[in-house]
């Protein structure tokens, strides 16, 4: 049996890894009421933008030009949200791919969630100027 996955290449992947990862968020008792309750998200808008998101930054297509962080500086969200919601996107790359590009969005997906939080006031700043680097 062939269980090899493929890489994040093209954009019908960045489709599918954005679609089903929202598929789980839509399933989840703790981020669903934040993006369907409080902020009423209009998926039909929403997906395209986050096609373009995912593919500026694995593919390198330049088509996203928005601004994330003022969508979510209000949202009524904790720490827990963003742990939840982390698991949810690894558990989404890691079920459907596999390589440099998959480890790369992990990797960005991290990062930006704790520049979020840092700008939150969610987590602790802390003294190591390489805090944006995940360790494992
Ligand atoms: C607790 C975690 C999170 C929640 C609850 C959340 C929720 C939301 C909501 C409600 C929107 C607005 C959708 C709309 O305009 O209708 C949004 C937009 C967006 N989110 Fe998140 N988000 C979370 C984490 C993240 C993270 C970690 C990233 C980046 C890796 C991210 C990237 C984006 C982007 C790119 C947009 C689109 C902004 C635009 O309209 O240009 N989100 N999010």
């Amino acid at each position: 049996m062939n269980t090899e996955k493929p890489d994040i290449r093209t954009e019908e992947d960045i489709k599918r890894m954005v679609d089903a990862f929202y598929d789980l968020v839509n399933q989840d008792d703790m981020l669903s009421p934040v993006f369907n309750g409080h902020a009423h998200v209009n998926w039909e808008t929403h997906l395209p933008i986050m096609y373009k998101f995912w593919s500026s930054i694995l593919l390198g297509s330049s088509t996203y030009n928005g601004q994330p962080f003022p969508k979510h500086a209000f949202l009524p969200v904790e720490k827990g949200h963003f742990d939840r919601w982390m698991e949810l996107f690894v558990k989404n790359i890691d079920d459907l791919f596999e390589g440099q590009i998959a480890e790369m969005s992990k990797a960005r997906a991290i990062n930006m969630a704790r520049v979020f939080q840092l700008k939150m006031g969610l987590i602790p700043r802390g003294d190591n100027p390489f805090y944006l680097v995940e360790k494992k």
